[in-house]
C-alpha cells in the first residue's frame, strides 16, 4: 500500500491541540462554540475598553497595507492596514502573556502579536491561517517555527456595520463587541490542518474596525 503523505508537524498538532482543548473547555470563563467542525472558542470581556482604546491608539501608529504570502495589498484579497506591535513595550507585553497564559501555550511559540484595522470597504477574504505546505513560502516558514497551530483574536471596538468575522464552512459569523477574545485550533483532532477553519474579515460597511491578532507555531517562532 502506498504510504499517505507525511504532514508537516502533524504530531506537534494533535497534541497542543488536545491540551489547549482540555485547556479551554475546563476553564468556566470560557465559552466553546457550538460546532462539530472545529475547536472554536469565545471569551467575553477578555480586555478592558481602557485597554482595547490603548490598543487603537497603537495601531494607528504602526498599520500599514496589509501584505499576504502569495497576493500584494493590491489583489484586494487583504485590504486593511495592519502592523506588528512593539514585543518589548510592557502593556503589549502583558497583554501577550495573558493570551499565552488563556491557552497554556509555551510563549516562544507565540508570533508577534498584529494589530489591524479596517475602514469602510475593506476587508480580508476568506482564507485559513495555516500555512499550506506546497507553497513557495513554506520552506522558511518551517524554518521559522512551522505550522500554526492556535489563533487568538480579539476585537476592540464597535462597528458600525459590517466588519464579521466569518466562519465560512462552520456557518458562524461573529460580530465583533470591544473586549472579546476568539480562540480556535487551525488544526483537526488529527493534527491536519482544519480546511474547516476557513474564515474571513467581511468587509467595514460604517465605521471603523480594529483587532488584534496572535497566531502560534508548533515549535519556536523567529
Ligand atoms: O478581521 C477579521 O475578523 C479576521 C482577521 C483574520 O482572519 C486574521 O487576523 O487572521
Ligand atoms: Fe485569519
Amino acid at each position: 500500500m502506498p504510504k499517505a503523505p507525511a504532514i508537516p508537524d502533524q504530531d506537534a498538532l494533535r497534541r497542543i491541540g488536545g491540551q489547549v482543548t482540555k485547556r479551554l473547555d475546563d476553564d468556566p470563563g470560557v465559552y466553546r462554540i457550538d460546532t462539530d467542525k472545529a475547536d472554536l472558542f469565545a471569551v467575553g470581556d477578555f480586555l478592558t475598553p481602557a485597554e482595547c482604546q490603548r490598543l487603537c491608539l497603537m495601531i494607528d501608529e504602526v498599520a500599514r497595507p496589509s501584505s499576504l504570502h502569495e497576493q500584494g495589498y493590491e489583489s484586494g484579497f487583504r485590504t486593511s492596514y495592519s502592523g506588528d506591535l512593539d514585543p518589548h513595550n510592557s502593556f503589549v507585553m502583558g497583554i501577550s502573556r495573558r493570551i499565552d497564559d488563556l491557552l497554556g501555550l509555551n510563549p516562544a511559540t507565540g508570533e508577534a502579536i498584529q494589530g489591524q484595522r479596517y475602514l469602510p470597504g475593506q476587508e480580508f477574504k476568506p482564507h485559513n491561517d495555516w500555512f499550506y505546505t506546497s507553497e513557495g513560502y513554506w520552506p522558511l516558514e518551517r524554518k521559522r517555527g512551522g505550522q500554526r497551530s492556535w489563533t487568538a483574536m480579539a476585537f476592540l471596538n464597535e462597528v458600525e456595520e459590517g466588519g464579521h468575522t466569518h466562519f465560512t464552512e462552520i456557518g458562524v459569523s461573529i460580530e465583533p463587541k470591544p473586549g472579546v477574545l476568539l480562540i480556535w485550533n487551525n488544526a483537526d483532532r488529527d493534527g491536519a490542518p482544519n480546511e474547516l477553519t476557513k474564515h474571513a474579515g467581511t468587509p467595514v460597511g460604517k465605521g471603523v474596525k480594529y483587532i488584534i491578532t496572535k497566531w502560534y507555531r508548533t515549535r519556536r517562532w523567529r
